[in-house]
């Protein structure tokens, strides 16, 4: 770790560090004093003196209280155990009005971190990925799961390179900056993600602050004053304002025109959140989609005269978003409407049939997570991003599981016996990951042809 004086030597001493930096040599004695340097000064001074991030970077956890910004870092990630990560930022700068404060949590997903960025499911969230390399094909205006970044902040280890992608319109640092969101890197995110694995979901807060002050107290009461998840409805913050018909399908190479599906269902989806990919998937196979948002009331939802409805994935915890959708679902159930539901979806679901949920000790974000279906036998390759999840005993006689994930034995999919619902705890829709369980939106148009309340008529 360099320290302040070695890099004011670096460029020349004090006079040649006013000049190149182009502030005054006053200036420049006070970041001595203070032993900090502004963040705005250090892409110049990194040009300037050929340091590299491990010069620059402690690149360790420490549990001690380092109360001055070591030189070299200008940002911060705080974790509520009082681990400290000093690192570079990019992205927007932070303010003490609009902290990035969450739960943090990583994903393993080596590609597709502009889908993960914008997935509304990680409202209230700081995502580390453990891929080392992000950033690298910049961000494009196709690849959104919603219509802004969703993520409350984002962790890596190498600094941000030059979009390497034809399809990139804007560097994943500009992308960040529009968005109001900050990034840290330079940290060592493998230490970081054993931390979060062993210790479980904690708080955190990235702090990269213009003007290099680092207020640490005040820092830590935050992180230690954020309520945490659990408990927290965020399905209310991130869901559409009004309903509205949703109409693309999903993007084939060359050609933005979907195949016609042979058969068209009328379904509502209820919005707590959801990714577009699902939507395009439910298009795909037929499904005229109404998008209605999370607080929708049940005659809402049933003067569309629904073949079916969709539960969307979302934020936070399920048993909190329960206390307003388990009536709206149980009047569906009776009225005996077909009903799938992925992730939050799923654990509404289970809720509204009279099950359970509970917070995961280690949550499943990443497109490797192996599930079996049990009927089958069949193993899927899913993408996953959760942190709470049903509790199977809790299911009533006339429900079952129907899926397991093969790394910890947790519930992956119910479906009821009385009523003609299912659901799945991972992402079928992929959007990153693998496509192996796409199949369960034809299941879905399946259950429409047998139940549609429609189709009696
Ligand atoms: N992707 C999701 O829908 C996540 C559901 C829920 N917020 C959880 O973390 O378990």
């Amino acid at each position: 770790m360099m320290d302040i004086d070695t890099i004011i030597s670096r460029l020349g001493g004090i006079e040649n560090a006013a000049r190149i930096t182009k502030v005054s040599t006053e200036a420049i004695r006070k970041w001595k004093q203070a032993r900090a340097i502004p963040s705005k000064h250090w892409a110049t001074i990194i040009q300037e003196t050929g340091l590299t991030l491990s010069d620059l970077q402690p690149n360790e956890l420490s549990d001690s209280i380092p109360h001055t910004c070591p030189a070299g870092a200008n940002a911060v990630l705080l974790l509520e155990d009082g681990t400290f990560l000093w690192g570079i930022g990019f992205g927007a700068f932070s303010s003490k009005d609009n902290l990035s404060i969450g739960e943090i949590c990583f994903s393993t997903s080596m590609t597709g971190y502009q889908e993960t960025l914008t997935d509304a499911s990680f409202a209230g969230q700081l995502i580390t990925f453990t891929f080392p390399h992000i950033g690298n094909v910049g961000t494009n205006i196709d690849d959104n799961e919603a219509n802004k970044i969703v993520a409350k902040g984002l962790i890596v280890k190498q600094p941000i390179t030059e979009p390497a992608s034809w399809r990139s319109t804007s560097p994943l640092q500009e992308w960040l900056k529009q968005h109001h969101v900050s990034g840290i890197c330079g940290i060592d995110t493998r230490t970081l993600t054993l931390r979060i694995r062993d210790q479980g979901p904690q708080n955190a807060l990235l702090y990269f602050p213009e003007d290099g002050i680092f207020d640490i107290p005040f820092l830590q009461e935050q992180v230690k004053a954020w309520p945490g998840l659990q408990g927290m409805d965020l399905a209310k913050e991130v869901t559409c304002a009004t309903s509205h018909q949703w109409k693309n399908g999903v993007w084939h190479w060359g050609d933005e025109t979907s195949p016609k599906p042979s058969k068209t269902y009328n379904v509502v989806a209820i919005d707590f959140g959801a990714k577009h990919n699902i939507f395009r998937n439910l298009v795909e196979v037929g499904c005229n989609l109404t998008v209605v948002p999370a607080t929708a009331s049940a005659e809402e939802i049933l003067s569309h005269n629904p073949d079916g409805v969709f539960l969307s994935n979302g934020p936070a915890d399920p048993a909190a978003t329960a206390h307003y959708t388990v009536p709206v679902l149980k009047t569906l159930l009776e009225k005996r409407i077909p009903i799938f539901g992925i992730c939050l979806g799923h654990q509404l679901l289970a809720h509204a049939l009279g099950g359970k949920t509970y917070k995961l000790d280690q949550g499943h974000r990443g497109a490797n997570q192996p599930v079996k279906d049990l009927k089958t036998g069949r193993v899927e390759i899913t993408s996953q991003n959760h942190g709470f999840a049903v509790d199977p005993k809790s299911l009533p006689s006339d429900a079952h599981e129907t899926h397991i994930n093969l790394f910890d034995g947790s519930n992956e999919g119910i479906a009821s016996d009385t009523y003609p619902a299912f659901s799945v705890q991972y992402h079928p829709e992929a959007s990153p990951g693998p496509t192996d369980s796409h199949y369960l939106f034809q299941r879905f148009a399946e259950l429409m042809d047998q139940h549609s309340p429609n189709k009696k008529q």
